[in-house]
């Protein structure tokens, strides 16, 4: 599944890798990961080439790796995203799952979704991801209320963490997993004067950090990526 990646895809790993760490360390970690393969690095691709900057959005090559590993460790049948953009981190999710395992993405772009869309196709996940097109808060709470979900991945706009951590823990079975991306916000987290998602995102660490229904570690991958266990 894996394929060799061009040294354009290999300075992409590395500019995002070497936001936390010396980029020599960066570029010899990203070397000893599994790459993306041919259909992921063509998605990548595609996406730089229409977002231009917006492309930033999307998760590094080496969260997505990991996605899929957690996916397929924790034994997931029914996943959860917040956040889908052009499809990176669905199809990361989706290729963990059983073949009768099933991935809810949310996300308010049509636009956006519609490259995801192609791409789960040309992935053959077509009938396993199911897109929900609207606000996530809406979506997540107009879902059943009991304890079903085993994996969701939470990665749209920063203000509305709060309430995505609050509905999705309410649905995850214990023992599920959550992944939440961006909490280290390119390493401005532990300074006070610095602005935009980063108080929210501050706050937001905080109410992990002090949640006893969890067990939750935040990894310096990429731009921070917190992991929490259901107890
Ligand atoms: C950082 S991008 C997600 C990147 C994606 N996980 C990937 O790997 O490519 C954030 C996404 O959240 C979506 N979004 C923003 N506000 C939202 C909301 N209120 N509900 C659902 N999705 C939202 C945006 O449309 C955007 O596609």
């Amino acid at each position: 599944m894996s394929a060799q990646l061009s040294g354009s895809q290999l300075r992409v790993i590395t500019m995002k890798a070497a936001e936390f760490i010396a980029p020599a360390v960066a570029e010899y970690a990203a070397a000893h990961t599994t790459p993306p393969d041919a259909l992921l690095a063509e998605l990548a691709e595609e996406t730089r080439r229409l977002m231009g900057d917006r492309s930033t959005m999307q998760i590094a090559p080496e969260q997505g790796t990991l996605l899929t590993l957690l996916v397929q460790i924790s034994g997931a049948r029914l996943a959860v995203e917040v956040g889908t953009f052009t499809g990176y981190s669905s199809i990361c999710i989706a290729r963990g799952l059983p073949a009768d395992g099933r991935l809810i993405a949310c996300d308010v772009s049509e636009e956006w979704t519609d490259v995801a869309r192609r791409y789960w196709a040309k992935a053959g996940l077509g009938g396993r991801v199911e897109l929900r097109l609207g606000p996530a808060a809406d979506t997540l709470r107009a879902m059943p209320p009991d304890e079903h979900v085993d994996f969701a991945f939470i990665d749209a706009d920063k203000a509305g963490y709060p309430v995505y951590y609050e509905e999705v823990l309410t649905r995850l079975r214990p023992g599920g997993l959550i992944a939440v991306d961006n909490t280290l916000q390119h390493g401005a987290i532990t300074d006070p004067a610095a602005g935009g998602n980063v108080p929210v995102m501050r706050e937001f660490n905080d109410l992990v950090a002090r949640d006893d229904r969890v067990t939750s570690v935040l990894l310096p991958v990429a731009d921070g990526l917190t992991l929490v266990r259901k107890n």
